[in-house]
This record gives C-alpha cells, sequence and structure tokens, in this order.
C-alpha cells in the first residue's frame, strides 16, 4: 500500500543494530522515499543541546536591525551565502508558474573546512561552490555554533545516504566517494509573523522540489505550516515531533533512481492573519548536494530489464547553479 502520510521512522537500529536489523531500517527509508518522498527520523544522534544553541543563534540573529543584518548580505547572485531579506527569493520561481516573492528572510554558509590551497576547492572548476561564508559580527558564537552544527547534520547526511544506498540493493558505502567533499548548504530561516494579507498565491515557501540529494530540516514544535503534495495529489502536513528531523529527498536523487523515487512538492503556508500561530518561526535546514563533479546518472539498481534512463547525466554543482540562481533572480527578472 503506498503511503499518503509521512512516516516516522526510528534511525537507531541502523547505528547500533545488526546487519538485520539495518536493512529492516533501510527497507522503511526506501519505501518512504519511493511514496511520499518525506520521512521523519527520531534516533538521529545529533544533540538537543547543539540544536537548541543553533536556534539561539538564529533568533538572535534575526532580531538585529535589518541594517546590520544587511551588513551580511548575500555576496553575487550565485553564491548562497550570508542574508536574504524578506522579498529576496522565491522558491515557486523554478517552477512553471511562479507566485509572488516568499515571506521569509535567511542567513546561508556553505562548507566550513575546504582546505585552502587546493586547487580542487579554489581553482575555476570550483565556480562559487567553496565561496567564503559571509560571517556577521553579531551574535559572536554564530559562527562556532553553525559550524558545529553543519558539521553534525552533514555526518547525519552521510547515514541517511548508506541507508539510501542499502535500500537501493547497492553497497552501503556506494555514495561516499559522491558526497566526500559535498557542497552542502545551511539556512537559518525566518518566517515573520505576518501584519497584513500577503499578496494572492503568495506564502511563506511557495510550492517548490528541492533540488539536491536529501534536505534535513528542523522545525520548532506547533509550526505546522508544511505541507507535502502526496501521490493522491492532496497536500498533507508533515508531523513535527519533538526531538526529530524531517527529511526529504531533491530532484537529484529522483535523477539517481530513475523517478523510482520521488522529489515531492511542498510548501510552508501562512498562518491564519488572526491566530495564535501567527508568530516568528524559525526553520533550520540543510540542504545536503554532492561533491560539484559528482555526475548524476541513473543507478545500475534503478533500471528495468529493457527500460532506458529517463535523464541525460548532469554533475551536482551544475544542476544546482541552474536551479539557485533562477530562485533568485525570476522574480526581478519579472518585475523589470
Ligand atoms: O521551513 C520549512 O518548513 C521548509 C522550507 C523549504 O521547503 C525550503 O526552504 O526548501
Ligand atoms: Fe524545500
Amino acid at each position: 500500500m503506498t503511503l499518503m502520510n509521512v512516516p516516522i521512522i526510528d534511525l537507531t537500529p541502523y547505528r547500533t543494530g545488526t546487519s538485520a536489523e539495518k536493512e529492516r531500517v533501510a527497507a522503511q527509508v526506501g519505501q518512504a522515499c519511493r511514496d511520499i518522498g518525506f520521512l521523519v527520523v527520531s534516533g538521529h544522534g545529533i544533540s538537543e543541546t547543539l540544536i537548541d544553541e543553533t536556534y539561539d543563534m538564529a533568533k538572535a540573529f534575526f532580531a538585529l536591525p535589518l541594517a546590520e543584518k544587511a551588513k551580511s548580505d548575500r555576496p553575487a547572485v550565485d553564491q548562497v551565502r550570508g542574508y536574504s531579506a524578506v522579498g529576496g527569493e522565491g522558491l515557486s520561481y523554478s517552477l512553471d508558474e511562479p507566485a509572488p516573492p516568499d515571506l521569509k528572510e535567511s542567513f546561508s554558509i556553505g562548507p566550513t573546512d575546504a582546505p585552502p590551497n587546493d586547487p580542487y576547492y579554489t581553482g575555476p572548476q570550483a565556480g562559487p561552490h567553496f565561496a567564503p561564508n559571509v560571517w556577521p559580527e553579531r551574535p559572536a558564537r554564530l559562527k562556532a555554533v553553525c559550524t558545529e552544527y553543519f558539521a553534525a547534520v552533514d555526518r547525519l547526511a552521510t547515514d541517511i545516504m548508506r541507508l539510501f544506498a542499502i535500500s537501493l540493493g547497492l553497497d552501503e558505502h556506494y555514495f561516499d566517494k559522491t558526497i566526500d567533499k559535498n557542497i552542502s548548504m545551511l539556512r537559518l530561516m525566518q518566517y515573520p509573523r505576518q501584519t497584513s494579507d500577503p499578496l494572492p498565491g503568495q506564502l511563506r515557501a511557495g510550492a517548490h522540489s528541492d533540488y539536491g540529494s536529501m534536505t534535513i530540516l528542523r522545525k520548532e514544535v506547533g509550526d505546522g505550516g508544511l505541507e507535502v503534495k502526496n501521490k493522491a495529489g492532496a497536500w498533507t502536513p508533515v508531523p513535527v515531533v519533538a526531538g526529530t528531523f524531517i527529511v526529504n529527498i531533491g530532484d537529484l536523487m529522483q535523477q539517481w533512481t530513475n523517478d523510482l523515487w520521488t522529489s515531492t512538492l511542498h510548501r510552508v503556508v501562512n498562518p491564519p492573519l488572526a491566530s495564535e500561530e501567527n508568530r516568528d518561526r524559525i526553520s533550520i535546514i540543510f540542504f545536503h548536494q554532492p561533491n560539484y563533479d559528482a555526475m548524476v546518472e541513473c543507478l545500475p539498481t534503478c533500471l528495468a530489464p529493457g527500460e532506458t534512463p529517463k535523464y541525460a547525466p548532469v554533475s551536482s554543482g551544475d544542476n544546482l547553479l541552474s536551479k539557485f540562481v533562477k530562485q533568485t533572480t525570476l522574480g526581478q527578472g519579472k518585475a523589470a
């Protein structure tokens, strides 16, 4: 039976169990990726103290005056670094019928430990993927906390890629070489309390699918705004459970699996204006992206006899650039 709601899966047996237990978790993960493209994970091994500290940093940063936040503005359209103010992006711009810009502001970082003098990271082929981070002066501990959070969630992503490999009938370490120099991004996102009605069609985050291998999202308990479109075409809310992360696969994983798995449309809806839910909400989002030169092409186990690959091979880096640039520029282009 196809899952119509997002399942909650405990990763503990993967991290500590026998190989039979690993297989069992992998099978649950695989079903979620095939049926609905989203899962909620508990037993992930990341410290709640670190997550709380990251929330504290996000709150302190977004509470600063706009002029101060703007000192860390995104340096270039193809570099997802630093601050992006409300109205600066529209996730639905990647679709054919874009809505007005999203009602959110964000602060983004990329990999934090690229070696300074290695041409893989600094040469022309690296493009903007290892662009330096833009750190604000305040709050003073934001850099240290975000760096630690990035590393912790990156390790979780590696575990989940290994679960993906097992569930796809591949060696557990099949993806390791494609993600060891990954170009992931961490975004602190704030959806401000809304003080007037949004424009027609305007959401906290417009309908979109994510671009990379997977997204690992932390939301506040009580923030019910995230919805996914299930296989029956209905928007269904994603449960926000204390101590868990929401994980979804992105377009690259759908392409890698030749559409066996689904990179599901999702959106963040507005709270009713005069309701308790209408308050500042913070999401902490890790977009996992394989190494820029990892070629994403139909996996050998995802091709039925007689079937042909549906997608041309694409590098992780090229795929990301084409989509992120669109997310920030289409709206500007339309307005001009
Ligand atoms: O904040 C959320 O609930 C999800 C946001 C999202 O889907 C995104 O930024 O890609
Ligand atoms: Fe998303």
